[in-house]
Formats: C-alpha cells, structure tokens, sequence
C-alpha cells in the first residue's frame, strides 16, 4: 500500500535524503487554485468543441480566428490569474535546492510569474505568451506578455465580466454565434506576413528536441530521490513518460491531486488528496 496524507512520513523521507536530486511533473491541476480551468475539468470544453481539437496545426488551419480566440482567452485568462501558494512552494525549492528541476506541461507563466529560477524549470509544452510564425520557412518568435488583446480582433476575449450576470461570458456561451475574424485582421508576422501562431505545443507536433535531450541529460547525472506529480492526469506523451523515467532511476513517486489513483503507486510511494496549493507549501516547509 502505498503512503496516503502522511506528511510527517514525507518530511522524515525528505531530512534523510537533505542533497538528492528531486524532480516534478506538473499539469493544469498546479494552476487549479489560481482559477484557471483544467482540461479535465471545465477546460475541456470550450464552446462545445475538445480543447484537445482546438490545440492542432489541424484546427488552426481549418480556422485560425476561432483558434486564435480560444489562445486569447486563456492567454487573458492567465494574465488576470496571479500564481498561487503551490506555485510559490516549487520556486522556493528551487532556490534551495539546485537539484531540483521542475517540468510543467502548463502554458500559463505562472510558475515563471512566482519567480521560479529558469534554469530549473522547463516548459514541455511551450507558453501562450511566445507568439511563433506559422510559416515553417520563417524563423521568426516573439514573446508578449503584456498586450491585452493582442490585436483588436481579438478583444472579445479580453472580456471578463459578463454584461448580463444570468448569462455565461458571449466568448463561451455557444449560443452565441462567435463574430467570423477575417485572417488579415490576425496577428501577423513582422518578417513574412503569414499568421503568428501561439507559441504552444500542438497535439501532434514534436516537443523541443534540444529541450527532450536536456532532460535526459538532466535525469543521467544521476540517482534521483523523489518524483512529485502535482495536478496531473499524465495522461499525454512524452510528458508522462517522466514518472516512469525518475522511477527507474530509484525516485519514490508524491502524487499531489485532487483525486489519487492507489492503484498505480507502488509501496514507497507517497500520494497525498488535495489542493495543491494547500498541499506542496506544507510538503516543502
Ligand atoms: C491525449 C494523449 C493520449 N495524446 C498524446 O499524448 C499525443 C499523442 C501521442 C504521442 N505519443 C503517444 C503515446 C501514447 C498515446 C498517445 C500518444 N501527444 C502528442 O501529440 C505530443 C504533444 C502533446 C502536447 C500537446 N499540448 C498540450 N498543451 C499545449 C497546448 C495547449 O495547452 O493548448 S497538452 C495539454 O493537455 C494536458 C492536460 O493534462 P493535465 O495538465 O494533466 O490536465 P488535466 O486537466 O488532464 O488533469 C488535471 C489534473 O489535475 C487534478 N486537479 C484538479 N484540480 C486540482 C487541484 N486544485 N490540486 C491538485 N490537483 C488538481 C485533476 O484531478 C487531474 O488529475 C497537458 O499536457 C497540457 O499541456 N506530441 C507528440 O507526441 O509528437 C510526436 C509525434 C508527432 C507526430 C506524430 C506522432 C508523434
Ligand atoms: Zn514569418
């Protein structure tokens, strides 16, 4: 059986092993406090269509405007959200332990908003604040964290209190027809003039493969101690290859989520049910 809600036996397993390597997986659950939706949870869907089918080289070419306003409306979402206590938690980790390295599947800057030290946090899955050229040929990125919205065209998504309270925001009441954004009227690339793309990993598309290849180097240098898998289903690929990776390589497993899985944790394993927020910042004190 593995270790439930033992954050005693935890804190023990953590002073006897003061200098080892620690490694984190990190999903939506992280930013759950920060009221940011989960895929799983109300973020999965959004105007009836899969969030999962919305993020693809697919959709955005079929439909750039209705792609660009789901990326809008999170990137405003995220902007509007501040990082929350277990956010705060991993970034003090990582200044106290230089062996720590923190992989997040989230997009939302979060992590970097709470001062998390870049070097010991990479970003599996990109960010929505990199805006990249949809033109394979151009080279071209950019990175803007502040414009809200970023082009006129999206201001719809730069709403957020609704004008009538009984009703959902427009953006993402279905009932209400979505205004057709003529692709002119999109970001554009400074270089080329194609479409600007969201700087996020699509499903389908490669992860970063300097990235890929700095992790393993990362997970070879070396026995790691623990793993933590915080607000993650693990259900996409190669994201959720790490546990198993960190396994092999002798980490325990500390699942921290709302809903813990006994099953698939071994007898060394920790799991602890809950709000990460609430969670990690106990974890780590
Ligand atoms: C769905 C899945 C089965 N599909 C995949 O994995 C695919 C296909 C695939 C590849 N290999 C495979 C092997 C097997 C099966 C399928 C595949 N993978 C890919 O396409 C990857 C690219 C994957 C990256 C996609 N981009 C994202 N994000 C960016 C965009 C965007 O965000 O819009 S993925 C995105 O979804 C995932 C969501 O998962 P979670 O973060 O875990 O969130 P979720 O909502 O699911 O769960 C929340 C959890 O939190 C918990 N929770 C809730 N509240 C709290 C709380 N308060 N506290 C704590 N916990 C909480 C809940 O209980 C729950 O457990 C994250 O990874 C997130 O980044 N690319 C690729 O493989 O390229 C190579 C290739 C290329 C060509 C051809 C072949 C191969
Ligand atoms: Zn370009």
């Amino acid at each position: 059986m593995p270790i439930i809600n033992d954050i005693p036996a935890f804190h023990a397993f953590l002073t006897t092993n003061p200098n080892s390597r620690i490694l984190a997986l990190c999903g939506a659950g992280l930013s759950a406090a920060s009221g940011l939706p989960t895929f799983r949870g109300a973020g999965g869907l959004w105007r009836n269509h899969d969030a999962t089918r919305l993020a693809t080289p697919e959709a955005f070419r079929a439909d750039p405007g209705l792609v660009w306003l789901f990326y809008a409306y999170r990137r405003h979402m995220a902007l509007e959200a501040k990082p929350n206590p277990a956010h705060h938690a991993l970034a003090a980790l990582a200044r106290q332990r230089r062996k720590f390295l923190c992989l997040t599947q989230n997009v939302d800057n979060l992590s970097q908003r709470a001062g998390h030290p870049p070097s010991q946090l990479r970003t599996l899955h990109g960010n929505l604040f990199t805006l990249k050229c949809f033109n394979r040929r151009c080279s071209h990125v950019e990175h803007n964290n502040t414009a809200d919205p970023l082009v006129p065209s999206l201001a719809p998504a730069s709403v957020t209190t609704p004008a009538d309270a009984t009703r959902p925001l427009p953006l993402v009441d279905a009932d209400v027809p979505l205004v057709h954004i003529p692709a002119s009227e999109l970001p554009r690339c400074p270089q080329c003039a194609s479409l600007l793309r969201p700087g996020v990993v699509w499903f389908g598309e490669q992860l970063d493969g300097a990235l890929l290849g700095e992790i393993y180097e990362w997970l070879d240098e070396g026995p790691i101690s623990v793993i933590f898998v915080v607000g993650t289903g693990a259900q996409v690929w190669p994201a959720a290859g790490y546990v198993q990776e960190a396994a092999a390589r002798g980490a325990r497993v500390c699942v921290v989520n709302t809903e813990v899985a006994e099953e698939t944790l071994g007898p060394e394993d920790f799991g602890f049910v809950g709000d990460a927020a609430v969670l990690l910042p106990r974890l780590l004190e």
